[in-house]
């Protein structure tokens, strides 16, 4: 017999081997669809900030209360801060530096920001695994590194809503203020001047107005103008066309608009692909006297080329909320210029959509904390409320698929490529597998490593240890009565531990379905079985012979191990079949030695679930 380790062990005999394994993996208490999402922490993930006092520190007694901590680190609405408190420790720190959010952020497991904070890779890094999601209480979300949060399992929600008419006015106000001088002739009264012929402005009557980026808060400005009696063209390569004709505007190309326009709104989300969209080359294009209005981000702009545009006339005007950085340097000679008007990022402080927008972000948030999906994540797929239901049971069977076909690759194989079959009676699409898939990865890696597997992280995780994961759907007749039928998980390319879980063309095979509810094993290899996943299991393949249930059962009860279910899946009377057995408690090592020892057992595989 070879030496047995810890956890892994391997009998041979001269004519056959037989292996007994037994893998860690995380707790299996009751499963359900919400673990697929980063959750509250249990106590064992406290921990001290760096440099914090083990005794003294506030925060960190706060902590052992076992709620939540939510840092807040600019101003939210009060009734966002009500619900908040109701459910969590809320921490209102204002103003911090990046390096104070880096120390405080191992300590909180949601953290709540606007425009004004930076989330960056290192706050996902200095959280320890703790930050379980960030609310942006707003739309923006380009101050937030969602490559890292979602590299690190944290979710992302924003509040996209709440603050859409506030921005559109804000838009329009502006729009109007600056073609009326309104800023610059407010100034001048109260410096003590009364100069009416300086300040003659231009109607908006008639005028174009061309809106750039056409989603919500455009969609709302493109309303507004035409109310005004503006020609509204709008530019989106996105929108759909229907939202255009449903307000009565045109969709144009980006040329048209630029180069038409008598007045440019800018609508669109800072992203690679709008950084400087206007910039040197894009100004000169434009109808010279062209009037400009920027709520959007400070980035969509080349300021320094916005700066030129405006000396040398092409641009006759700018009214600015946002800045590429904000504040703008005090000497900046774009806010300085004297036919720009500006506002310190206004464009969503009102008093209703503060409140609406904490309202709506705190809800996120404490639902995120629950576990449960956000309606308005950014990095984890949105799916509707009715679909988890309908799919909550297989989510728990997608887990425990992964997690058994993962324990079955012998040591060393490496895990390079899986396959998911759905086999389902629905139409492929009336079927939304991105759950069930990033259940099947988090089952699939978890047992074999440290890394916590979610909804958020599953795909990349997935990608960066080199697991391919492909699915499958399985076509079925019949009235689609139920989501699914059966769940397969294929692991191609690897050996396995039990060698009768391979299928007829080489990958290891393992299949389930929801009976009353609960998951089942249905097949293991080619051979049927039927057993409920829960417990434990053991799998063993013996010769087809009465008395075998009675040894392995009598064996286990010797241990006090209660077996919860049993079933033999045979290809044929008298020959090979396979038990399965869910127990309880995990048996002792010596408890699956002597099950080995049983001389017509040919193989078998300890699994946790
Ligand atoms: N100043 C402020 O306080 C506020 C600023 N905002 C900003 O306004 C912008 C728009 O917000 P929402 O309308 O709520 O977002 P949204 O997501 O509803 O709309 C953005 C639109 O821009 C379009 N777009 C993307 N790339 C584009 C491109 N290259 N050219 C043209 N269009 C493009 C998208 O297709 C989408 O329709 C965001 O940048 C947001 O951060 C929003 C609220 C308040
Ligand atoms: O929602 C947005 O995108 C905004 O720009 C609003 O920013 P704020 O929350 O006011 O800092």
């Amino acid at each position: 017999m070879a030496a047995v380790s810890s956890w892994n062990l391997v009998f041979t005999r001269p004519s056959r081997q037989r292996s007994l394994s037994s893998s860690s993996s995380s707790s299996s208490s009751a499963l359900s669809w919400a673990r697929s999402l980063p959750s509250f922490p249990s106590k064992s993930h406290l921990r001290f900030a760096p440099g914090a006092s083990r005794t003294a520190s506030p925060t960190v007694l706060s902590l052992l209360d076992a709620k939540p901590t939510v840092l807040v680190t600019e101003k939210l609405g009060e009734a966002g801060l009500d619900l908040l408190r109701a459910f969590a420790n809320v921490d209102c720190s204002y103003n911090l530096s990046p390096e104070e959010l880096c120390t405080k952020i191992s300590l909180c497991d949601a953290l709540i920001v606007r425009s004004g904070t930076r989330v960056t890779r290192e706050v996902f890094e200095s959280s320890g695994g703790r930050l379980k999601v960030v609310g942006r209480a707003g739309v923006g979300i380009d101050n937030v590194d969602v490559s890292a949060a979602t590299e690190h399992g944290c979710l992302v929600v924003n509040a996209p809503a709440a603050n859409t008419i506030a921005a559109a006015e804000h838009g329009i106000a502006l729009l109007a203020s600056m073609a009326r001088n309104i800023a610059q002739a407010d100034a001048s009264v109260k410096a003590g001047k009364w100069q009416r012929n300086k300040y003659v402005g231009v109607s908006l009557v008639a005028k174009t107005l061309a809106i750039m980026g056409f989603g919500k808060v455009g969609s709302e400005v493109a309303r507004r103008a035409k109310g005004l009696g503006m020609h509204v063209i709008v530019h989106d390569p996105y929108a759909p066309a229907d939202r255009a004709r449903a307000i009565g505007v045109e969709m144009v190309s980006f040329d048209e608009a630029i180069s038409t326009a008598d007045f440019i709104s800018l609508h669109m989300p800072l992203t690679p692909a709008t950084s400087k969209v206007l910039n040197d080359e894009v100004f000169a294009k434009m109808k010279k006297g062209v009037r400009i209005v920027n709520v959007a981000r400070g980035g969509v702009i080349d300021e320094e080329a916005l700066l030129r545009a405006l000396d040398s006339g092409i641009v006759a005007q700018a009214a600015l909320d946002v800045f590429t950085e904000e504040p703008p340097p005090q000497d900046s000679k774009l806010v300085q210029h004297e036919n720009v008007t500006v506002t310190p990022h206004l464009g969503a402080s009102t008093t209703e959509a503060q409140e609406g927008v904490a309202i709506e972000i705190a809800d996120a948030v404490i639902r995120a904390l629950k576990g449960e999906l956000a309606a308005t994540a950014v990095n984890a797929p949105m799916v509707p409320a009715e679909v988890i239901s309908e799919l909550t049971p297989y989510v728990d069977l997608a887990e425990k698929l992964g997690r058994l076909a993962t324990q079955l690759v012998a040591g060393g194989s490496g895990i390079k490529s899986v396959k998911v079959g759905f086999a389902s009676a629905r139409g492929p699409d009336d079927l939304d597998t991105r759950l069930l898939r990033a259940m099947v990865t988090k089952g699939l890696i978890e047992p074999i490593s440290s890394v916590f597997v979610n909804l958020v992280n599953a795909d990349f995780t997935a990608k960066q240890r080199g697991l391919r994961i492909t699915e499958e759907r399985i076509v079925l007749d019949g009235s689609p009565e139920n989501p699914l039928e059966y769940i397969q998980v294929q692991i191609a390319n690897v050996e396995s531990k039990f060698a009768s879980s391979m299928s007829e063309s080489g990958e290891i095979s393992v299949e389930g379905k929801v009976k009353d509810g609960k998951p089942h094993l249905t097949k293991v290899g080619s051979f049927g079985v039927d057993v409920s996943l829960e417990g434990s299991l053991i799998l063993c393949r013996q010769i087809d012979q009465p008395g075998m249930i009675g040894k392995v059962g009598g064996i286990l009860g010797e241990e006090n191990v209660n077996v919860n279910y049993m079933s033999v899946g045979r290809t044929a009377p008298g020959k090979q079949a396979i038990m399965t057995i869910g127990v309880d408690e995990e048996p002792s090592r010596e408890t699956l030695m002597a099950i080995g020892e049983i001389p017509d057992i040919e193989e078998f595989v300890f699994l946790k679930l």
